[in-house]
């Protein structure tokens, strides 16, 4: 949808080598909060340059490794990160935080600072 909105090409980061990955690559390993697990993230060089100026997009940020991962890749193409959008912050963790912090353009579509797993309320940074 962002792709769309802007008018750009899309480019994924893969975390399983696949039929669609080929020639060279960068790579980079990211530890996954929720799996508990490492994974090599992978962008095909070919997708990647020093002219691109990329918006990262990812579904949830947690302690940032993802990000850090991404960010890593982009630099190593001596492209640009222009910016970086995510729909679940999990405010509660230090990923946010993290990545503000080294300079880094970030907006979520929602922050959340707490969840009560026994009444099941979520609560939202204003
Ligand atoms: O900020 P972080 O601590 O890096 O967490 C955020 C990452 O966690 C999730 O991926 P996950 O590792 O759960 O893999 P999946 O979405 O492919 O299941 C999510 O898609 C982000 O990429």
């Amino acid at each position: 949808m962002a792709a769309r909105y802007f008018n750009v090409p899309v480019v994924f980061a893969k975390k399983t080598q696949s039929v669609n990955l080929d020639g060279e690559m960068y790579t980079a390993e990211v530890e996954s909060f929720t799996h508990k697990n490492k994974n090599q993230v992978i962008v095909s060089k070919k997708f990647l340059d020093e002219n691109d100026k990329v918006l990262i997009i990812d579904d949830f940020l947690a302690n940032g490794c993802a990000l850090q991962g991404l960010i890593s890749i982009i630099n190593n193409a001596n492209a640009t990160v222009a910016g970086i959008g995510i729909a679940i912050e999990k405010g509660f963790q230090p990923g946010g935080q993290i990545i503000r912090n080294l300079g880094y353009k970030l907006e979520s579509l929602a922050i959340v600072d707490g969840m009560d797993h026994v009444t099941g309320k979520i609560i939202f940074r204003d």
